[in-house]
């Protein structure tokens, strides 16, 4: 059965894209069936992962709002083992659309149970706020895996987000559970950023991944060649963290 993970923070540009794209083509790379699933208008997984947005028909907007199959809105990617539902700007309206619609929290869910079974991983990134879409998100995921950047206000914020957590807990998605938290962007020659995981760890215990992202430029370069890090330089340091990770999700 298929695990459904929503990758979620509302701060913006902390890793949640980064990590997606190359955690689930990662999860792949160990012969895992994955699905991406783009639910952040901007749609950067999308194009991070080489989908043309002009070339998509039916992306997730429509699964959410037309009820349009997730199996018509499925894309292949380069990697084997690897789909996606794409995200293309049709889904800023979506925040306003649902508002008035039935069961809106729930959509992402019901769309996912259809499909959830031909997958061994589900990732969904979310967009950098806390609204209709991540609950949606949080609504859909059996967990939430956390990216905080390694940064000075690193853990301002993090009380609305575990705020919004317990509340999908006890309204929607009573099995919600916090997968793991991912420190993102570490700049080691800084004494900020150990001090910034020395923080985390006291909050977020064994929550906390052993595998710590670096900053790498190839990382920050992979996105505009529409590829994740192990297909564009499966040599860098960028790729043998997310390796890491996937495996540390995986329990291997
Ligand atoms: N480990 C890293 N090393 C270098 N650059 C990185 C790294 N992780 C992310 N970046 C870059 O930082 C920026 C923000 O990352 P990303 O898009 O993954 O964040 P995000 O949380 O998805 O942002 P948003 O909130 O806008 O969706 C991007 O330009 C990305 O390429
Ligand atoms: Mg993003």
């Amino acid at each position: 059965m298929g695990k459904i993970i929503a990758v979620a923070n509302q701060k913006g540009g902390v890793g949640k894209t980064t990590t997606s794209v190359n955690l689930s083509a990662c999860l792949a790379a160990l012969g895992k069936k994955v699905l991406l699933v783009d639910i952040d208008p901007q749609g950067n997984a999308t194009s991070g992962i080489g989908v043309n947005k002009a070339d998509v028909r039916y992306c997730i907007y429509d699964v959410l709002i037309n009820d349009i199959s997730p199996v018509d809105a499925t894309l292949p990617t380069e990697i084997e083992g690897l789909m996606i539902i794409p995200a293309t700007i049709q889904l800023a309206g979506a925040e306003i659309e649902l508002v008035p619609t039935i069961s809106r929290e729930v959509r992402l869910k019901k769309a996912l149970e259809v499909v959830k079974d031909k997958y061994d991983f589900v990732i969904i990134d979310c967009p950098p706020s806390l609204g209709i879409l991540t609950v949606n998100s949080l609504t859909a995921a059996d967990s939430v895996l956390i990216p905080i950047q390694c940064e000075y206000y690193a853990l301002e914020g993090l009380s609305q987000l575990l705020n919004t957590i317990r509340l999908v807990q006890k309204h929607l998605n009573s099995q919600l559970a916090i997968e793991g938290v991912v420190l993102t962007m570490l700049d080691a020659r800084t004494n900020l950023g150990l001090q910034v995981i020395e923080e985390v760890k006291k909050y977020f215990q064994e929550k906390v991944y052993k595998t710590i992202i670096p900053r790498n430029v190839r990382l920050s370069e992979a996105p505009s060649h529409g590829q994740a890090i192990i297909t564009y330089d499966p040599r860098s340091r960028g790729a043998e963290v997310y390796s890491d990770l996937a495996k540390e999700v995986v329990g291997v």
